[in-house]
């Protein structure tokens, strides 16, 4: 049974018209005629217990928006969504015993006080029992490498450190669900490779369920089997990042070092040559592979070969370039 269920969800938000020539300003705020956005227009999709979702989409399709629905913050104009059989609006405190959330590009934490007691205060918020806390503690504290600023005021730590500390206080007292919205935004790659680690572990060894917001397609090249495509507020692909480049980006990439020129090869289009190397398209379900380099080899001399697949980032910007 799904743990988030999600259907004909839609949030629209309305705002007062805004008023043209003098006093526009001042008459903007006395108006009554309102113009409605509807951010979410009728997104389904359910996750069953365990699974690791990214949920993209271009600025503005919706995706934080309905984060925030299914955390509880928002509540929705129309549609049902249950979290681990929780309606999260109706029952914000039952619902926040369930998931972990965490932002970005704002800290959940206690900008003052060190990282050391945003995490006992947590402990304590969540009646944690004493042991539990001290095992759960001692691990995070481990795993994401807390120990050198754990006394240190929130306010003060580097983004990356920060972002440690999120991860810990979001999941100290073992949520079922993580919502991470944007995690690695701003931070070099080592420490990306640090959040996706602990983000592997969490969803491979523990079971957490997570959903992934980001615009980093290495976050979602690496973590997510499954994707949740949004476009203007409704749902365009729900899949797996496998189908999602056969269906909208199905061909390979052949790099061929001739040292000279390939100017025509049947089944292939040639989209570069620089320096010896040429750069071939071609359709899969069309040419095998094995034809294409057969037929190449038959007829120059090859040094060296590589296939690629396209790059999810290159498929995603195709889509989000064809949208109408
Ligand atoms: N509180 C709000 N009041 C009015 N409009 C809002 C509000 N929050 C979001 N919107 C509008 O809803 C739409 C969707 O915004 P949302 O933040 O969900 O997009 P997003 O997919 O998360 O974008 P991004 O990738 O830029 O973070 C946008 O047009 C935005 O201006």
């Amino acid at each position: 049974m799904s743990i988030i269920h999600v259907e004909d969800l839609v949030k629209e938000f309305r705002r007062p018209k805004r008023r043209e020539g003098p006093f526009g300003t001042l008459r903007t705020l006395f108006t009554r005629e309102y113009t409605v956005n509807r951010a979410v227009n009728g997104v389904s999709f359910d996750v069953e217990p365990g699974e690791l979702v990214g949920y993209l989409g271009p600025n503005g399709a919706g995706k934080s928006t309905t984060i925030k629905m299914l955390t509880g913050i928002l509540e929705p104009s129309a549609g049902t969504v249950t979290v681990a059989g929780i309606t999260p609006w109706r029952e914000r405190e039952r619902n926040a015993r369930n998931i972990g959330v965490v932002f970005g590009q704002r800290s959940q934490l206690w900008w003052d006080l060190p990282l050391r007691d945003s995490l006992w205060l947590i402990g304590k918020l969540y009646d944690m029992p004493r042991d539990l806390f001290e095992v759960r503690h001692h691990q995070f504290i481990e795993l994401l490498a807390l120990e050198p600023f754990l006394d240190t005021p929130v306010r003060q730590l580097s983004l990356g450190q920060r972002m440690r500390g999120d991860l810990a206080a979001a999941m100290l007292y073992a949520p079922k669900i993580l919502y991470l919205d944007e995690p690695t935004v701003g931070l070099d790659v080592v420490a990306k490779e640090a959040i996706r680690g602990f983000i592997r572990m969490l969803n491979k060894e523990s079971g957490t369920t997570v959903i992934l917001t980001t615009h980093d397609l290495d976050d979602v090249e690496q973590l997510c089997e499954r994707v949740v495509l949004i476009d203007k507020g409704a749902v365009m692909y729900d899949g797996s990042i496998n189908t999602l480049k056969s269906r909208y980006a199905p061909y390979r990439e052949l790099v061929v070092h001739t040292g000279g020129r390939l100017d025509d090869v049947p089944g292939a289009t040639v989209i570069k040559q620089e320096d010896g190397r040429v750069w071939l398209r071609f359709d899969p379900r069309h040419t095998t592979s094995a034809d294409l380099i057969g037929s190449i080899l038959s007829r120059h001399a090859v040094s060296d070969l590589s296939i690629s697949e396209p790059e999810l980032e290159s498929v995603i910007r195709n889509i989000y370039a064809n949208r109408s």
